[in-house]
């Protein structure tokens, strides 16, 4: 059959052309949903046994999780209490009937599952994407065990090869301006404060701080080191960087099968030590 061209009627033309990229994006998305989805079951039923307090991450990915835990404490009577990490986390946590705890009821957990932005070669990350870095750092470092699932976008060699939005650095709202100016002297690239979408003005954390987003950084800086000159600036609270913490990554892959990359013991820090 031959394809229908439209030479004499633009409108129809163009409306093939608008559905057609309708169809391509609705097609992509929904093998990057799949890809999630494969990744958080898989890490679900591989780290998360009966009796476990388990950090609950914050993201689209983690919804995957979450729902995937709620289906095995429906069908296999698996028993778990949940700390999350944002408001969005104890939400899914309440809405999915799990059991919710904190770390003042449960300092100790057994695993914690998140999301990433990125992920590099030695399972270091940027997180904070969705502005819930600071309580995710908190519940990770409280773990044993930090598992990170993503789609296959978020696997890269170094930081800041795909994940162009930049690294979050948390910041008490006061001393936002004198950071960025200190920073981008101090530094390659911009930190741009976080603006809201459908309010006026910037993007306060669940903590009631802003965020910084640092773009065109360079990708070669040494960010165990990095992470801690900021960590040390008065006025920072957090930040994105997550520096020997994950001890491995899930990654939901394009043809369907999970990608397990691995932390070597000799690579990561001790239990409850994230700087
Ligand atoms: O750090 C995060 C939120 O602060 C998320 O884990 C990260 O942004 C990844 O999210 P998603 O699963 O939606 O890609």
């Amino acid at each position: 059959m031959r394809p229908f061209i439209s030479k004499t009627c633009p409108l129809i033309a163009k409306f093939n052309i608008a559905t057609f990229s309708t169809l391509l994006s609705q097609a992509s998305m929904t093998s990057l949903e799949a890809a999630k989805r494969l990744a958080a079951y898989q890490a679900v039923d591989q780290h998360i046994k009966s009796g476990y307090i388990v950090g609950i991450g914050s993201g689209s990915t983690v919804i995957y999780a979450v729902e995937r835990l709620a289906q095995r404490v429906a069908t296999e009577k698996v028993v778990v209490s949940c700390v999350p990490t944002s408001f969005q986390a104890r939400q899914l946590v309440v809405q999915n009937q799990l059991t919710l705890t904190d770390l003042d009821v449960t300092p100790n957990l057994d695993v914690c599952i998140d999301g990433a932005d990125e992920v590099d070669s030695n399972l270091d990350l940027i997180k904070g994407g969705g502005g819930c870095l600071l309580q995710e750092k908190i519940v990770a470092s409280c773990a044993r065990k930090l598992i990170i699932i993503a789609d296959y976008t978020k696997n890269s060699s170094q930081l800041g090869e795909q994940y162009k939005k930049g690294i979050p650095i948390e910041v008490a709202p006061m001393a936002y301006f004198p950071i960025k100016t200190r920073l981008e002297a101090k530094y390659q690239g911009q930190f741009m404060l976080r603006m809201a979408v459908n309010k006026a003005g910037p993007v306060v954390t669940d903590n009631g701080n802003f965020i910084l987003d640092w773009t065109n950084f360079d990708q070669t800086l040494e960010w165990k080191n990095v992470n801690q000159e900021l960590a040390l600036i008065p006025g920072v609270v957090e930040t994105g960087l997550f520096i020997q913490m994950a001890q491995e990554a899930y990654f939901g892959m394009p043809n369907g099968s999970v990608k397990v990359q691995k932390r070597s013991a000799a690579n990561s820090l001790p239990f409850f030590s994230s700087v």
